[in-house]
């Protein structure tokens, strides 16, 4: 047993994991941690076995790590592997033949269990609590939700653990962010997510493990714990997770790749132990009221640009964060926000409901229930994009593609797609976009594409509105369209 397993001392529920996966200490502040699974996609994975590859090494535990195609896929129907980035095709065939090469299990574009990655791990029942899981993607933390020390690594960092299993680490700084109450109707995850964001500002959990806990949390089902624990990587965390509790256990019982039987039992005793001690010290601490949260959309380019949908856009003197007076005007501009007030004073061009944070069947059902028997704004090119080929089938059988198609939104297949126009497509230049994503980054969805995030209810209501409103707008939308 490692020395610092000493049941006396409180810990962390993440110190509790570390401290399980320390394998020994390398130096004062370094240690060998033991990693149980690693995540690959083609935008990063391919490098990674490749360079162990030239390295002649080999992967060391292929049962332990899993592949799929996300990034750079295609997301139009009967697609193939000409992708809409020129050098596209050349990723997704690095990544076969890697995998193949390595034993490595891979969810191919024709698999059923193929999506993006923070999406179909879970639903595949890879991720689990307590484990140590990493993946060269930033959005890792994702999968904190359910209870798993899971972060973003990068394509370096992926070789070491596919030659060892183990990882090189310093330890993070531990934060708890306790939400209490609960989340009024129409108030979703992603809202907290935001709403957080815009308190504690893009750099506002550096370095920490962020673990979200409180009556609102617990509360939270899986797949709203994964949207808020997705956005971590917005607060610069090293990561995000949650103590596992029956909802986790129940989400991932009988999946695929989950344990069975009486591994099953044996595992979900020692899971439900899973859980900060009461007298655990945390490096920083915050709390937050959900009853107090509306629902949120960002104005400007980073996700801590977020307000509640009726305040009205911040002037830089109102500006708590520490923005530069360069990087607000820049904001404003590259917004076309100059002269507006408000954020229901923009039209829209697009509408994207998609991404590792808000693509999940659950989402998809939000959103389909604002949308039923609507048609979107004659202007706005919508697109829905599902997390997973799961989560489409799923969708599919459910009719809610027909909602989506119905309402005048495209119907994709599953991937990553203009969350960040990796496979190469886009919105066009100065196209404001309505998105579930996560970044708002300039250019993130196109050259010179102006993206509000928001949760994927406000994006369907936003697309039938042909511009950015409440659901509660929308109500006045009909009365004064009919
Ligand atoms: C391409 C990939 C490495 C990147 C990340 O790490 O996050 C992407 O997923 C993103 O969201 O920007
Ligand atoms: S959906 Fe977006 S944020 Fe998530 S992994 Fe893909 S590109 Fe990154």
């Amino acid at each position: 047993m490692n020395p610092q397993n000493n049941p006396s001392i409180p810990r962390t529920l993440a110190q509790k994991i570390w401290d399980e996966h320390v394998v020994t200490s390398l130096d004062s502040d370094v240690e060998l941690l033991a990693i149980d699974r690693l995540l690959l996609h083609e935008r990063t994975g391919g490098v990674a076995l490749k360079g162990l590859r030239e390295k002649e090494r080999d992967v060391l535990a292929p049962s332990t790590v899993f592949a799929t195609m996300d990034h750079i896929v295609d997301t139009f129907p009967n697609r193939t592997d000409d992708t809409m980035m020129p050098t596209g095709k050349e990723f997704l065939q690095a990544l076969r033949e890697e995998t193949e090469i390595g034993g490595i299990t891979l969810f191919d574009m024709d698999d059923s269990r193929q999506g993006i990655v923070h999406v179909i791990s879970p639903e595949q029942g890879i991720v689990l609590p307590g484990c140590t899981l990493v993946c060269p993607d930033s959005h890792t933390c994702t999968q904190g939700a359910f209870g798993a020390l899971a972060w973003g690594i990068g394509s370096t960092e992926a070789e070491h653990v596919l030659a060892t299993a183990t990882l090189r680490m310093k330890r993070p700084k531990d934060m708890r962010i306790n939400i209490t109450g609960t989340l009024s109707e129409g108030v979703t995850a992603k809202d907290l997510a935001l709403y957080i964001v815009s308190k504690l500002g893009s750099a506002g959990a550096k370095g920490h493990i962020i673990e979200f806990a409180g009556e609102a949390v617990s509360g939270l089902n899986m797949e709203a714990r994964m949207t808020l624990c997705n956005m971590a990587t917005e607060l610069s965390a090293f990561t995000a997770i949650v103590s596992p509790d029956d909802k986790s256990l129940t989400y991932l019982k009988d999946r695929p790749f989950s344990p069975k039987g009486e591994d099953w039992d044996r595992a979900s005793e020692y899971w439900l132990s899973l859980k900060s001690d009461a007298e655990a010290e945390f490096d920083t601490s915050f709390q937050f009221d959900a009853s107090q949260i509306g629902p949120m959309v960002t104005w400007g380019n980073s996700p801590q640009h977020a307000i509640s949908i009726s305040e009205e856009i911040p002037e830089f003197e109102s500006l708590k964060l520490g923005d530069g007076r360069e990087t607000y005007d820049r904001a404003i501009q590259y917004m076309g926000l100059t002269g507006i007030k408000k954020l229901k004073e923009l039209s829209i061009d697009g509408a994207f409901i998609g991404s590792c944070t808000n693509s999940r069947i659950s989402d998809l059902r939000r959103a389909a229930a604002v949308l039923k028997g609507q048609t979107i704004a004659a202007n706005v090119r919508a697109i829905c994009v599902p997390g997973s080929t799961q989560v489409k089938r799923e969708a599919e059988a459910e009719g809610l593609d027909e909602i989506f198609r119905e309402s005048g939104f495209e119907w994709r297949e599953s991937g990553c797609s203009m969350c960040f126009f990796a496979g190469g497509e886009s919105f066009g230049p100065r196209e404001r976009v309505i998105s579930s994503t996560n970044r708002n980054f300039e250019s993130r969805q196109g050259l010179n594409t102006r993206t509000h995030i928001a949760s994927p209810e406000i994006v369907a209501a936003s697309a039938i509105a042909g511009r950015i409103v409440s659901l509660e707008d929308l109500e006045e939308f009909y009365e004064t369209s009919n």
